[in-house]
């Protein structure tokens, strides 16, 4: 069934410029030009008694046009609020933005990157994993561990542009350079989905795409809803229709403990008071997990991750863009909380992450259900994916100015009252357990190997080297 999919918008734009063109040569091209002395809607009649126009071209396409930008202001500018309807329109463009898909060639470059190549050296059974938010930090970085050691991958990404989409492509290039191929297209799109069920018989899911960002949330609350809520569940619905049903696992995040002042931070903690509309559309996903577990038998695994970094990081993240602003002289706000607390992080290097996240793509049970319904009980299971060792804000600096050799124009600022925490520090003894999770890199190794990436990656003229 070969589909290609325009969106709404590309087709309100045809439409626009169709009109707009059609102007040309009746309307004069500068509209202060137009001399309208008398109205275009003038009537008058040839000698067969047949209503002309004085402009019949014009008003046509005038018409026209006014149908077509009133449509697009209604569908665009029309949801409830003015301040939902930018962030609204935000998101439609975002998620419209579905490249095509579909057709023999794009089915087999889809069978090709799922296809599992047998690995002689480990006698281990390969997995075929769906890698949602394959061009995104973690994403990237999973996707290519799994291709090395021979699993069969499938990337899906939006692309969209919450962070500069040019690194999100350098990304895709390298995973392409790797054999993944990346689908262009959104989570919420179920066709989509289904589609990619249908052509890959998918043993796994690691479900990364998401709305990150703490404090973004104050900015555009709709999109972690759209992402974080509605695109998780798109993504259960077509794993529990799926047949066979694929073992989920998916990313939450450190940020469900919220005002959780108990450390360090353990699965069994509480995490019903979120500081952030992030952390609760986090949190919301791990009742949503529950849910796909309980009625389907579904296998899902969700992670909580404490605050990652490295190579192919996050410009939205503060050791990503402080390293920018330092190397530019530009001042950097440190957060401070209440009577001058140090505010903390246990920042955890994404190596240790993406171990983390393939120990538990190979422990995840198979789910249970067929034709959408449970046949018994399946596994449903929360780890925590830390460092174990919190630094604080200033330490982070430090050691950056250190690294950068250069120092930074600090500005010391009360911690804003927009979603964060004042530290965060995990307990992992679930995940050692469990997953054989043993996070390995402190702070200074991991910063140290992330300037370099940075440099290398930024230096003017130099072509966007690496790999993931
Ligand atoms: O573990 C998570 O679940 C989350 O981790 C990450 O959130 P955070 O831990 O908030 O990381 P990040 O923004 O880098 O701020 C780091 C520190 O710098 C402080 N900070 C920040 C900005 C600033 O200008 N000044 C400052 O001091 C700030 O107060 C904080 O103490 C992911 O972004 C998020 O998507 C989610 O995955």
């Amino acid at each position: 069934m070969p589909q290609l999919k325009t969106t709404a918008i590309s087709s309100l734009h045809l439409h626009g410029g169709g009109g707009g063109g059609g102007c040309d040569g009746v309307l004069p091209s500068t509209p202060g030009k137009f001399k309208m002395d008398k109205t275009p809607f003038h009537h008058h009649y040839n000698h067969n008694n047949r209503l002309l126009l004085r402009y019949p071209l014009p008003k046509f396409v005038v018409l026209s046009l006014f149908l077509v930008v009133g449509l697009f202001l209604f569908f665009h500018f029309s949801p409830v609020s003015p301040s939902y309807s930018s962030s609204a329109a935000r998101i439609d463009r975002r998620s419209l933005r579905t490249a095509s898909w579909g057709g023999a060639a794009w089915e087999k470059r889809v069978r090709s990157s799922a296809r599992i190549r047998q690995s002689s050296r480990s006698g281990r059974r390969g997995i075929s994993v769906l890698v949602t938010g394959a061009a995104g930090f973690v994403g990237s970085h999973v996707a290519g561990a799994l291709k090395r050691r021979g699993d069969g991958v499938l990337g899906l990404d939006n692309f969209n542009d919450y962070y500069e989409p040019s690194l999100k492509r350098a990304r895709q290039l390298q995973l392409e350079n790797a054999g993944v191929f990346v689908v262009e297209g959104d989570i919420n799109d179920g066709a989509l989905l289904r589609k990619l069920f249908d052509v890959v018989p998918f043993t796994h899911v690691m479900h990364l795409a998401a709305q990150a960002g703490v404090r973004y949330a104050m900015r555009n609350p709709s999109s972690y809803v759209h992402s974080n809520v509605a695109g998780l569940v798109s993504v259960l619905e077509a794993a529990k229709s799926a047949a066979p049903q694929p073992a989920v696992v998916w990313a939450s995040s450190s940020s469900v403990y919220g005002l959780n002042s108990k450390v360090p931070f353990s699965e069994s903690d509480r995490t019903d008071r979120p500081a952030s509309l992030y952390a609760a559309t986090k949190k919301a996903g791990e009742e949503i997990a529950h849910v796909y577990n309980h009625i389907y038998g579904l296998s899902i695994t969700g992670l909580r991750f404490f605050t990652v970094y490295g190579p192919w990081g996050r410009p939205d993240m503060a050791y990503f863009f402080f390293t920018k602003d330092i190397l530019r002289g530009k001042s950097i706000s440190i957060f401070e909380g209440p009577d001058h607390a140090t505010v903390a992080r246990d920042f955890t290097f994404i190596d240790d992450i993406v171990d983390g996240c393939i120990a538990a793509l190979d422990t995840a049970g198979k789910s249970t259900g067929t034709g959408g319904k449970k046949r018994g009980p399946a596994q449903l299971r929360v780890f925590n994916l830390g460092n174990t060792s919190p630094v604080p804000v200033s330490e982070l600096v430090r050691i950056l100015e250190k690294l950068l050799k250069k120092k930074a124009v600090k500005k010391i600022v009360k911690m804003p009252r927009n979603g964060d925490v004042p530290f965060t520090h995990a307990n992992v003894s679930l995940a050692q357990r469990e997953l054989g999770y043993r996070p390995a890199t402190d702070l200074q190794t991991g910063l140290k190997r992330f300037v370099k990436w940075y440099l290398e990656y930024y230096s003017p003229g130099v072509k966007k080297i690496g790999s993931i």
